[in-house]
């Protein structure tokens, strides 16, 4: 006889049940039941039997992830089975991501769909060798899996030779595949809708909002909204006490109020220098300084943002000089003389627009726009995520593939004037720690741009990535940037090794998204 498989109770009545995702192993198969979903979950356990039960999608809301991975897995095997046999890829497939190694690894499914051709040896005469339990029998159930009084589903042992023994590793059964197939998961879409929602109206700052008029899917729960970096093993941020903030500026000096008094402000010091405003005299300085590697403090400087006195809609906008230029831009911070309403501080507020995730209509899958129109030069919001090391960055990138690369942002703004190898630069992986922007696809003629903004000009290593409008863009347009950021450059006919196709539609689209 096989081991006899318990199977866990949260206690309660049906009503009141939740299943927590700490006990979870998988959701394995979906069925309908009176008007009730339910999925097959597979517990965690010692056991080479895990004990398996049914679960009504309300039982389940407390482990909305593992459902979500479950009808994502389930969603594409029905694609991939539809699309079998067919020569020519579907166009979906730009955009699937295959399960990578994520941080909530410990919560991942060990999804059992896979096409039902390979399901076929589902009786207990698996090619494999059978998995043996702690007492040396062979661990397999009789196939019946059979409801209690709780409507709890278990196993029964086996019960006679005339009833068909399956391999506990082969399960779902192919009766269960095709009662999922055909099952529907309204009720599970709906929740998992709900509790992404639920965790936007949680995030800082401005709405974000959720719409698909496409589908009923929903972006991954195992998504986490940040609102700064989260630093892992390795990677630091200079001293604090390398901040020091400008000293001799003061909230009512200048032209107006803060530091648009660009000779005095020290954050400014490694800001451009506005050669059109040097004096004759100055003109000798600076290029000595420029020839010498010196200070440029002193020299008036460009400043970032449009202050008081320009067009209202303008103020606080990146000026030309900035949008055009891969300038770092050096914002003051909490511990500068200037004060709160100095304007030189615009990102670090965070973003001030609301905006809104989207389904696209051409498999790119989900978009970023922005409700309300912006003007050229308008910030949106920063890239956040884990700041890892290069190393981490090359582990991961391996496991995840091209794919993963879109995620991953260097930080390598000061490399060159700093003298950093590769090795010494950090990475921001936005995958399953971020903000909204992790939504932004690539456009060969995108309306945004990624720029490096810094509150401590002493640390190279860390600074912002923040998303600037590069033209005056209508609501509801679709917000893009260019992932590779370069200058114009010619389409290539062949795909690139590991190319994946473009998808922005832009007149002079390159074609591919990684070159
Ligand atoms: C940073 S993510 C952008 C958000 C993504 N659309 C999503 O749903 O999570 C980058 C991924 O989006 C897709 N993508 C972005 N821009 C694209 C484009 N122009 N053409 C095709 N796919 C694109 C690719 O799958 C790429 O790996």
């Amino acid at each position: 006889m096989p081991p006899k498989v318990v199977i866990p109770s949260t206690g309660g009545g049906n009503a009141t049940r939740r299943v927590r995702t700490d006990k979870i192993y998988s959701i394995i198969s979906n069925r309908i039941k009176g008007n009730e979903e339910q999925y097959l979950v597979w517990w965690k356990s010692e056991s080479k039997t895990p004990p398996l039960s049914w679960h009504s999608i309300t039982e389940l809301v407390r482990c909305l992830e593992i459902v979500q991975d479950y009808i994502t897995v389930r969603e594409k095997t029905i694609r991939d089975a539809a699309t079998l046999g067919k020569k020519r890829k579907s166009p979906d497939t730009a955009h699937d991501h295959e399960p990578r190694a994520s941080p909530f690894d410990h919560l991942r499914i060990d999804n059992r769909w896979t096409p039902s051709s390979s399901r076929s040896q589902s009786v207990s005469s698996r090619s494999t060798t059978p998995a043996s339990g702690s007492n040396g029998m062979i661990d397999v159930y009789n196939g019946v899996i059979e409801s209690d009084a709780d409507g709890l589903v278990f196993a029964r042992s086996a019960s006679g030779s005339s009833v068909a023994m399956i391999d506990v590793q082969a399960l779902p059964t192919e009766e269960m595949f095709r009662t999922a197939r055909t099952s529907k998961i309204e009720q599970a879409n709906v929740l998992i809708r709900a509790e992404y929602v639920r965790r936007l109206r949680k995030v800082k700052g401005k709405k974000i909002h959720l719409v698909n008029v496409y589908d009923y899917t929903t972006p991954s729960l195992r998504f986490q909204y940040i609102d700064d970096y989260i630093l892992r093993d390795g990677v630091y941020r200079a001293d604090p006490a390398t901040q020091m903030g400008c000293q001799k500026c003061s909230p009512h000096m200048g032209r107006s109020i803060g530091c648009e008094y660009t000779k005095k402000c020290d954050c400014l010091e490694y800001a451009a220098v506005d050669e059109s405003r040097l004096t004759t005299d100055q003109i000798e300085d600076y290029n000595y300084a420029l020839a010498s590697g010196g200070s440029t403090m002193g020299f008036p400087k460009k400043f970032p943002y449009y202050c008081e006195g320009t067009k209202r809609q303008r103020a606080g906008t990146l000026v030309p000089f900035y949008l055009d230029s891969r300038n770092p831009i050096y914002e003051c911070n909490d511990n500068c003389r200037c004060g709160l309403f100095c304007r030189n501080k615009n990102v670090q507020f965070g973003r001030q627009v609301e905006v809104e995730i989207f389904k696209t209509p051409n498999n790119r899958g989900w978009g970023l726009r922005c409700k309300e129109a912006l003007h050229m030069g308008q910030f949106i919001d920063t890239y956040r995520g884990e700041v890892i090391t290069d190393e981490e960055a090359t582990r991961r990138e391996e496991a995840g593939g091209m794919m993963k690369a879109s995620y991953l942002y260097q930080l390598d703004k000061h490399a060159e004037t700093e003298g950093l190898t590769k090795e010494e630069m950090y990475v921001v992986d936005g995958e399953f720690m971020g903000g909204p922007t992790k939504f932004m696809n690539h456009s060969c003629q995108p309306n945004c741009r990624q720029y490096t903004v810094s509150y401590n000009k002493h640390d190279h290593k860390v600074y912002d990535l923040a998303f600037f409008a590069i033209r005056d863009i209508p609501a509801d347009e679709e917000l893009t940037f260019d992932y590779l950021d370069k200058e114009e450059e010619d389409a290539e006919e062949d795909a690139p090794k590991g190319a994946v196709p473009c998808l922005c539609g832009a007149a002079k689209c390159r074609k591919w998204l990684w070159q």
